[in-house]
């Protein structure tokens, strides 16, 4: 596109909608819709804001699909996530995702054809192939069954070593369920012995707690992850991972998200998968954000986050090349869904001819899920489109805390900063993602998710405060909304997938499952549901509704229908506007 010129980036004029308004999109995170029980927490919660757009303007209000082939998933049972949500919500079509890309690689058999793969298999003959990643069926970052069959395919292919380094779930799935997942994984490596490769699993530990943070908002996570990895070394010593796994759960308040980090030990004593030079490493996640920070410590030669202590020379190839623009890593087995021409992109080049010397994007959120509305909403790409026309700020999040216990997060205060930039006029399009009910909602703790989605419709909500500044009170604009009124812009209120508005496992009647004691099965996960979208204020032309002919809309139709309130029509092979404009 770039070689075509600038002409290839140019936007119609839309025939009604006009160019210059201010707006302000909002991504609730992890904000479906349900059904309205004590398990919804966004029923429960006093959520005034958002059940206003509902009741108050019907016509700008709905629902779409935010799960599935909806966002390029493999499956219509895949619920939706952050980075398939974020990427179709920014890319304006729908792209086949890497869950679906690995899929059909490892069926076709292609992915051992690969450069990736002839790279990491340098090391079968005198060296260990080691697979890290997140163990489940989780579907969001990985699936076991992806790791089952490229252990049988390096098997195949002449690995002769092989060690899994894997990372408990309890987000994306149960809580508890690592146990079934290690067990089918130790059947899996005994069967490999019995065909003669020396199969073992060397280290462990919970996703959240090690290895897998994100957004480089705590370094000291992947360091227990590399520490148990690569030295071998770690707080907790078994000879087994199931047990290793029973035993770290029966401490009081365990779960799998946080378990420690911990090394398989041979009858010596000693770690029996450290890795050593020679040695290959496949990063087993397709999905990018929390595999990043570990591709730098195991591929940057000048990496400084935290000591190494020991820098093996190896082969690591990632599932997938995690970022496009760093080019990281540099070897992978699939290749990751190209999503180009994102929405982002074309405003950037369009901004430049309305608005120029202005700046356009100003997109924010806490460290947690900065990334989300940047890297996610442009494609996995990491900065800019045009420095001067964007401006990415970030808000540290709170570090080393699970977030039931702090559920406000940094909601009002990323608000307040999306007020200030509506206010300054200096930007066109405010993008904001509230991370409260998605991240409280993934600690299953259903009072404190409560509170999550009633912050979270406070940071949005139209609030006056009135300060007494000498003899007349004034009234400033407290939050989002309220600041769009006051500049005569436009908001478009939406999720990128479900989470908060359903709590617990349901049958297929749709009531809540018990376990075999009769406890009540708290759902930590995201759901399969549908989010909302509000649009409105008072820059939104009179006349402008949501379209009844798309009644399948998903987060891909929202690209087009927010350039339409940029003032243009998207290009030709977006995803249907939701909109439409009828003369009063
Ligand atoms: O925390 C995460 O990594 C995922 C769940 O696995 O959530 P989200 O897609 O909302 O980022
Ligand atoms: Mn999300
Ligand atoms: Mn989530």
């Amino acid at each position: 596109m770039g070689s075509k010129g600038q002409n290839a980036w140019k936007l119609a004029d839309h025939p009604k909608l006009p160019k210059g308004k201010t707006i302000a999109m909002v991504v609730l995170d992890g904000w479906g819709e349900a059904r309205p029980d004590e398990y919804n927490c966004i029923h429960v919660a006093d959520t005034p804001t958002m059940d206003s757009f509902k009741t108050t303007a019907p016509e700008k209000w709905r629902l779409i699909k935010a799960h599935g082939s909806a966002v390029g998933l493999p499956s219509e049972d895949d619920m939706g996530n952050s980075e398939v949500g974020h990427n179709a919500l920014g890319a304006g079509r729908i792209f086949a995702q890497g869950a679906k890309l690995v899929d059909s690689a490892l069926a076709s058999g292609k992915i051992y054809g690969g450069e990736g793969f002839k790279y990491i298999k340098q090391s079968f003959d005198n060296g260990t192939l080691h697979l890290i990643g997140l163990l489940s069926d989780g579907g969001v970052h990985s699936r076991l069954d992806q790791l089952q069959l490229l252990l049988k395919g390096a098997a195949e292919q002449g690995a002769k070593r092989i060690r899994v380094h894997f990372l408990t779930d309890g987000r994306d799935v149960l809580d508890g369920s690592s146990v079934g997942f290690v067990e089918t994984l130790e059947k899996d490596m005994s069967n490999l012995r019995e065909k003669g490769v020396d199969a073992q699993i060397a280290s462990g530990g919970g996703r959240m707690y090690v290895t897998m943070d994100r957004y480089e908002n705590d370094w000291n996570v992947v360091k227990r992850g590399w520490d148990a990895q690569v030295l071998g070394e770690a707080p907790y010593k078994f000879r087994s991972a199931v047990e290793a796994v029973k035993k770290l759960r029966e401490e009081p308040k365990a779960n799998d998200q946080y378990l420690p980090p911990f090394v398989i030990v041979d009858e010596s004593g000693n770690p029996v998968g450290p890795i050593k030079d020679g040695d290959a490493v496949v990063t087993f996640n397709f999905r990018a954000d929390r595999m990043t920070m570990l591709a730098k410590a195991l591929e940057y030669a000048d990496f400084d986050k935290f000591d190494r202590v020991r820098v093996p020379k190896i082969y690591y190839a990632g599932m997938l090349q995690y970022d496009g623009e760093l080019k990281l890593p540099s070897q992978y087995l699939v290749s990751p869904p190209e999503i180009e021409r994102t929405s982002g992109e074309y405003l950037v080049h369009n901004g430049v001819r309305t608005f120029a010397c202005r700046t356009l994007g100003y997109l924010r959120s806490e460290t947690v899920k900065f990334g989300h509305v940047t890297f996610f909403w442009n494609g996995n790409r990491s900065g800019c489109f045009n420095e001067k026309m964007e401006e990415y700020v970030e808000i540290p999040s709170d570090v080393g805390i699970t977030f039931n216990v702090q559920p406000k997060m940094k909601a009002l205060e990323i608000a307040e900063k999306a007020r200030d930039a509506i206010l300054s006029g200096k930007f066109d399009q405010i993008r904001v993602n509230l991370p409260n009910g998605d991240m409280v909602g993934h600690t299953g703790d259903i009072e404190a998710t409560v509170v999550a989605c009633k912050v979270a419709d406070e940071a949005v909500k139209v609030l006056r405060f009135a300060v007494d500044c000498g003899r007349v009170a004034c009234v400033f604009p407290r939050t989002i909304i309220d600041a769009i009124e006051q500049v005569g812009g436009i908001y478009v209120i939406t999720a990128d997938h479900g989470n908060a508005e359903d709590m617990v496992k349901r049958d297929k009647s749709g009531e809540p499952q018990l376990d075999k004691s009769g406890k009540l099965q708290i759902l930590t996960s995201h759901t399969l549901k549908p989010v909302p979208i509000a649009i409105g204020g008072p820059g939104l032309k009179a006349g402008t509704r949501f379209r009844n002919d798309v009644p399948t809309g998903g987060l891909a139709n929202v690209a087009a229908t927010v350039m339409n309130l940029h003032g243009f029509i998207a290009p030709d092979d977006y995803e249907p506007t939701l909109i439409e404009v009828v003369d009063n």
